[in-house]
């Protein structure tokens, strides 16, 4: 890319976009997508996709793996898109989490995995007041959060790892507060959208809370050492705009065009190479994962390395009880 200006990189896009019907400009030329530009380029993206800008897709709604209705969360999918969106459903708490309602976004975590209908997840927060606020302060024990049983714990930490692992996108569609716990939440997923409303910030050191683990690591990774320290150490909260100045998040969308906006994001993903998202996903944790990141792109490695005939000689071999052949496989360069 040496020597090439803004302008050409977008002339470059533009001729990819003939082709593919799909142009994605740079940021710093206005970072307008495909479904707001004017003009030829526009109409022959939507006859190549035939989708209609703005459109939002017919959710339908998901219940647990038992049959009956979450509680805490709604589930969707998004028919015929291969998007999923999960919510955090307790807006008269601001979206508070117990321990409750991180089981049943496990769960559907879960579910979203291993649909392989599925390729993005949208998580987000019900209503327009908060993403999440963080642990329900009022479930808080000596030793963690507590609901129906009598020990408390920290299972949101579980649910950190489970996005960071998910081997699918999970975009964090956020409107209002993303608070404490709530903003570790946003941070751990892969992508940021948010509203002009949306309110960032950690409340730890005011509640006598503190996450050291992701929290404190992919923090650190997002916005630098020294925003991250002032993050943590004041708890102040950031407007959007300030968020997004930081790098914290990908975007700022008026309110009403938030969950259009986030779609667009979610189709345009969708356009792309499942395999090529997977295997990115674990690139860009990988070193920050240390073993577990590298377990993740190697288990990448394995799956792919299945699929091929040598990887298939090796168990056709086993199972017919005679020696493998791997001669007629080129030792690449
Ligand atoms: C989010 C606010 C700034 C919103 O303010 P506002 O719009 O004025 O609304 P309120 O009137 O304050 O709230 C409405 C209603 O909701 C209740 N509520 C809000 N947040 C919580 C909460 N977190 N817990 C319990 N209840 C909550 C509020 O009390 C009101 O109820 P009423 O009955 O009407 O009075 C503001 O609400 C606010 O500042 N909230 C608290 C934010 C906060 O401090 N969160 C906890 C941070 S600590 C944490 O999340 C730890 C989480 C954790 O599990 C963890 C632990 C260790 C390591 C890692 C983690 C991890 O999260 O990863």
């Amino acid at each position: 890319m040496a020597g090439m200006t803004q302008k050409d990189l977008d002339l470059v896009n533009r001729r990819m976009a003939s082709v593919t019907g799909h142009f994605t400009p740079s940021a710093e030329s206005g970072g307008i997508s495909m479904s707001n530009c004017s003009g030829r380029l526009n109409d022959s993206y939507h006859r190549v996709h035939g989708e209609v800008p703005g459109f939002i897709p017919e959710w339908k709604q998901v219940p647990d793996e038992t049959g009956k209705p979450y509680t805490d969360i709604i589930y969707e999918k998004a028919v015929g898109e291969g998007i999923a969106k999960i919510t955090i459903n307790r807006p008269e708490r601001r979206n508070a989490f117990r321990p409750h309602t991180v089981k049943e976004l496990m769960r559907a975590f879960n579910d979203a995995r291993d649909d392989t209908t599925i390729g993005v997840i949208i998580f987000t927060g019900k209503g327009t007041q908060a993403f999440c606020s963080g642990g329900d302060q009022s479930f808080r024990g000596k030793n963690g959060y507590s609901d129906y049983d009598d020990f408390g714990r920290l299972n949101v930490l579980d649910l950190q790892v489970q996005i960071r692992r998910l081997p699918k996108p999970v975009i964090a569609m956020v409107a209002g507060y993303a608070v404490g716990g709530g903003h570790v939440l946003h941070m751990v997923c892969d992508m940021t959208i948010a509203a002009d409303n949306a309110v960032f910030g950690q409340t730890g050191p005011k509640v006598g809370s503190f996450d050291a683990g992701y929290g404190a690591s992919v923090m650190d990774r997002l916005i630098g050492p020294k925003k991250a320290r002032e993050m943590w150490f004041m708890a102040r909260f950031y407007t959007a705009a300030e968020a997004d100045k930081m790098g914290l998040i990908n975007k700022v969308v008026p309110l009403e065009h938030l969950e259009e906006e986030t779609i667009k994001w979610c189709r345009e993903i969708m356009r792309n190479s499942p395999m090529a998202i997977r295997v990115l996903k674990s690139a860009l944790n990988a070193v920050d994962d240390g073993h577990s990141g590298l377990q993740q792109i190697a288990g990448d490695g394995t799956l792919l390395f299945y699929g091929t005939e040598e990887g298939a000689e090796g168990k056709n071999s086993y199972l017919q009880h005679r020696k493998p052949d791997f001669s007629k496989f080129p030792r690449l360069p």
